[in-house]
Parts: C-alpha cells; structure tokens; sequence
C-alpha cells in the first residue's frame, strides 16, 4: 500500500491542466481566469469627485467666498475651467473641472444665492479621486484565480465583457452495485439508495467541475462495460465502489478490460483503502470505495486536488489547518486516518462513531482530524491538524 502523498503524486501525474475558453462575463463567476486580462481602459478615466459639494481653485479658508458658476453631475461634466473665486456645483463620481484641485463637501458651507461662504470646520481632504487612481489600461488581473463576485466587479470596470477561463473538467461519475437505485424510485427489500454519486457531484460541481451522473453499472462484465464506454469522452472518470476484494467487487478487472494503465491500487489511509487510479485512453480514471463517507473523503483528499490540478491552480494537496483537541483520542494504526469531527472555534471534538458508511455523521462533521500513520494516543488540549469541510 502506498502512501496518501504518494498516491496524490501519482494522481496529478494522471492530468494536467485543461485548455482555455471564452465565455461572457455574466459566466465567469465561479470559473478560473486561464490568462492574464488587461484593463481595456483607465478607471476612474477622469479626476473625479468623491463627495458632494463644490469644486474650488486655490486657498480655501474659513470665510472665503466663491461665486458657483455651474454644476458638474456624474456623466455630465462641466464645460470650462474653474478660476480663482469660482466654484462649481459638483456631485459624488463626476468629473473635476479644469482648474479645480479641491472639493469642499456641502455640509462646509453656506449658500446664498450664486455664493458660497466657507464655514468654521473645513476639513484638510481634497475629496478628488484622481485618474487611474483604481486602475490604468493596461493593467493585469493576473491569471489563474477562481473568479469570484470581487473579480467579476472588477473585470466589468475594465471593460472585459468576454472572460478566458479554463474549460470545465467533464468528470463522468459511475455508480456501480446490483443493490443501488438512485433516490425516487423504489428499492426492493434488499436495495439502498446511491447517495455517495450525487454528493460527489454536487463536491465537483461546487469546486468548477463539470459532472455527469451516468446510470448505475450492475455488478456483472456487460454493464459495466457498458457504462465505462459512455464515459469514454470525459477527462475523468470516477467509478464508486466495488473496489475491494468480495466476490462481487468487479470494477478493477472492469477498468482493465478497458485497457486501464493503473497507477496504483489501495492507498495507507481510513477511510479509502481500496482506492484506485490510473489512465482509460485520453480519461484519467479514479475508484473510489463504495462506503458513503469512504468516497466522500476520497472526493476532499483526492477528486478535489486533482480537479483543482486540472483547472490551472496548481498542484497542492487539500489545504490543512491546525486546531486543538476537545478530547483524548486513541493511538492511530498504520493507515492515515480522517476523522469525522465538528470544528467549533479551535476547539475540535472527534464523533464518537468513525464507521465510514454514517452519512448522518458526516453531515454533522465540518471538520476531519488527520491522524498520521501510527500516530501516539493524545490528550485533550494538544494540537492537530484538520481539513476543514
Ligand atoms: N475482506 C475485506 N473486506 C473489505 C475490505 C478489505 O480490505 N477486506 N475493505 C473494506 C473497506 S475499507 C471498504 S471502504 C469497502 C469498500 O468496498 P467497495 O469499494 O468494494 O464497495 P462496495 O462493496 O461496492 O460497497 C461498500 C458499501 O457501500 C455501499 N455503496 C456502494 N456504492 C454506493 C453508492 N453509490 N451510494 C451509497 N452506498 C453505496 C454498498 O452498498 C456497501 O454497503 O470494502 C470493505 N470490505
Ligand atoms: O477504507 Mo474503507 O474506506 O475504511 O471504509
């Protein structure tokens, strides 16, 4: 058995980063930007002011007079210089008129008439937002990132309206048991409900893949070769459960038949052990155990790296943090094991019940500890680290 590193090496050897596309901006949200984009102009493009109130040239002190001689609004500026003794009536976002180095917010000042009469309590700032003072054209949203709300805003300030991002990894995901049905229909005495298949989705779909849940394959040679030629087209496969060593644990032979270069089989951790990888033609292909939670970790700790690997954002494993034991745990045995455990400030509280296929569990959990291989026992109080859900 090898190691998790290991095994996450061998993953990412399997791909590698997908190639761009263009998409409108209204669909970059949630993808990852594939090139450096450059500002199409220079924002604010003019000086601008920040406040309400007037635009003045010069001195501006308390009892100053100035004659308003026209008023400057967002997208409509005022036509011709401001001289010394002139102000201009000017609103927040619209254009400093030439001449004017200032402005002096509204509630500084007494108007009577065309006159403004600076009051007591000027303040120093000069209100005025220059040009280029958020960005110049020409400047870089650098590339990859995932392309969040903020990236969005700023992509349409610099006039982007056509975004390149990483094509969306199609991740073809395989159900496989003569037990399952998919929810809705109805189980016979001895079936369950796929669950695992549409929780891996719903991970790969929130992290930028795109999945396809095809039908479930039947635990015999015909179905699930029927099923992994409908996958044929896509980057990944993912196959759940029959990865062990039952009678009935047809998936490995399956992948072989289909000319499967495996990477490796059966990796050092809990849950997950029966985890297998490799190559089917152009797709990378991924087994996972059947146990709901088995594959679900599987999914953070391996679908997730990959998928990120495959977007462009590089090659790192799930991000870890360290939190502080609520409670005393058990020495660890000779698998890295993931703990389901509920993450409350620091403090982080194992459950009580590890079998991997409580799905109820896992929902409860936000956090996993990960135990290193024949990890001592320790107490409550040390520090470990965690994965955060
Ligand atoms: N003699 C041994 N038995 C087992 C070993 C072992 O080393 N020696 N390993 C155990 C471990 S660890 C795991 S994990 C499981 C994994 O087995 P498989 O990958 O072959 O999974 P299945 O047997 O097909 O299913 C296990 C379990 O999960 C349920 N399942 C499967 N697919 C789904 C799905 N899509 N949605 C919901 N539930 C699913 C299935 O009904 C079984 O209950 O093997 C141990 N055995
Ligand atoms: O590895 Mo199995 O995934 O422990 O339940």
């Amino acid at each position: 058995m090898i190691s998790v590193a290991e095994a996450l090496d061998a993953i990412f050897a399997l791909v590698a980063p997908l190639p761009a596309e263009d998409v409108p901006l209204g669909q970059a949200h949630g993808r990852v930007l594939a090139r450096d984009v450059a500002a199409r102009r220079t924002q604010p493009p003019f000086s601008a002011s920040a406040m309400d109130g007037y635009a003045v040239k010069g001195p501006a002190q308390t009892g100053a007079r100035f004659t308003v001689i026209g008023e400057s609004a967002a997208g409509h500026r005022f036509d011709g210089p401001v001289g010394p003794g002139q102000a201009v009536r000017i609103f927040t976002g619209a254009p400093l008129p030439d001449g004017a180095d200032r402005v002096i917010i509204q509630e500084d000042v007494n108007r009577d008439g065309d006159t403004i009469i600076l009051g007591d309590t000027l303040d120093t700032a000069t209100h005025v937002r220059p040009a280029g003072g958020d960005f110049t054209a020409g400047a870089l949203l650098t590339a990859p990132r995932l392309i969040g709300p903020n990236e969005v805003a700023l992509l349409a300030a610099m006039n982007v309206a056509t975004v390149p991002v990483t094509r969306r990894p199609v991740v073809a995901i395989i159900a496989t048991g003569d037990e399952l049905v998919q929810p809705g229909e109805d189980p016979g005495p001895d079936q369950i409900i796929a669950s695992n298949s549409h929780g891996l989705a719903a991970l790969l779909a929130q992290h930028g893949a795109a999945p396809r849940l095809l039908p479930i394959a039947r635990d015999n040679h015909e179905s699930l070769s029927l099923v992994f030629r409908l996958a044929a087209d896509a980057d990944l496969i993912v196959t759940i459960g029959g990865a062990s060593v039952g009678d009935h644990d047809l998936v490995s032979a399956a992948a072989d038949r289909q000319g499967m270069d495996r990477a490796f089989y059966k990796v050092a951790m809990r849950p997950g052990k029966p985890l297998m990888a490799g190559r089917i033609g152009e797709a990378a292909m991924i087994g996972l155990p059947g146990n709901p939670v088995s594959a679900m970790v599987c999914g953070h700790v391996f679908l997730l790296p990959m998928l990120r690997r495959m977007l462009g954002l590089g090659d790192a494993p799930a991000p870890r943090r360290t939190a502080t034991l609520a409670g005393p745990l058990a020495a660890n045995g000779p698998r890295e094991h993931y703990m389901r455990a509920i993450l409350d400030g620091d403090q982080v509280t194992v459950c009580g019940r590890q079998d991997s296929s409580l799905l109820s569990v896992l929902v409860e959990a936000n956090a996993l500890v990960v135990r290193p291989v024949d990890d001592g026992p320790r107490q409550s109080g040390e520090q470990v680290s965690i994965i955060t859900l």
